[in-house]
């Protein structure tokens, strides 16, 4: 089963402490050990949203900023690798054909962000559509898609599952507002949607929620069911 994760930069490095890293390395090598193929993808966290604060208040541009902050999602990603075995492409891949090249070649592969212009939400998900993955993972700082943000509606509900174009409507209404953070991002969801890509979005604020999440779908987060795709197979059956 080849699956890519997206570990969020709150999730991995909401500040800079090694054993939280060191506990998502440690599902990711449990993942490989139970014969999974897995790609990686490292957000920012609040480090990226720092640098990117002082250089949009010295002047920098959009382009600049995004850049800044794939940097810093490339740093994160350089301290997962640091965490992972031997198994690890040591490089932090730049572009999907350097990551499918170290999936192939057996390795665990390790990306951060790419481009200006989106989030590594966006980069999993073509990442996993580059490989063919049979499951893209958001491990997030919620626990799963909800009709409102539950971090300020208390009346939001969470969707166990829904279809990957509920999906798009849902996150195109929060794009629609300034400022607002999202699940995935806009890019991602639609991408998510022309791949028929399975995908769960979960709290991964505890990394072992992740692995029964991907060896036997268990997690209270919310299911991703492409439209038209196949029905989920799970490895561990
Ligand atoms: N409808 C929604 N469902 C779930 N989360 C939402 C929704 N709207 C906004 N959010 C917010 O999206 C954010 C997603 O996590 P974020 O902190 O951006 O993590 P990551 O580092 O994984 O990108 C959360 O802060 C959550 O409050
Ligand atoms: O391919 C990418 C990935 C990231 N970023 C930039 O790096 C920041 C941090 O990435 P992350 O995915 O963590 O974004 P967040 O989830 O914090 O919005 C983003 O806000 C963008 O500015 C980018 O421009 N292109």
């Amino acid at each position: 089963m080849r699956v890519v994760i997206s570990i969020g930069g709150s999730v991995l490095a909401p500040d800079l402490d090694s054993e939280r890293v060191e506990a998502h390395a440690s599902v990711v090598e449990a993942l490989a050990r139970e014969g999974c193929e897995i790609g990686a993808v490292v957000g920012g966290g609040g480090v990226a949203r720092d640098y990117i604060g002082a250089a949009r208040d010295l002047g920098a541009n959009e382009v600049q900023l995004d850049q800044i902050g794939i940097d810093v999602t490339r740093i994160n990603a350089r301290l997962l690798i640091a965490a992972l075995g031997s198994q690890v492409d040591p490089k932090v891949a730049h572009d999907y054909e350097e990551a499918g090249d170290a999936i192939r070649r057996g390795d665990i592969s390790v990306m951060g962000g790419v481009m200006p212009g989106q989030t590594t939400d966006a980069v999993a998900a073509a990442f996993a559509e580059y490989v063919d993955a049979d499951l893209l993972v958001y491990a997030t700082s919620v626990n799963g898609v909800f009709s409102a943000d539950p971090k300020s509606d208390p009346d939001a509900t969470k969707f166990e599952e829904m279809a990957a174009g509920e999906l798009v409507d849902v996150i195109a209404d929060i794009e629609m507002s300034a400022g607002s953070s999202a699940p995935v991002d806009l890019l991602a969801a639609k991408l998510i949607e022309r791949a028929k890509m399975r995908t769960i979005v979960l709290d991964g604020t505890d990394p072992s929620r992740i692995e029964p999440a991907v060896l036997r779908g268990e997690h209270s987060g919310t299911d991703i069911i492409p439209e038209g795709g196949d029905e989920p197979t799970y490895w561990a059956q």
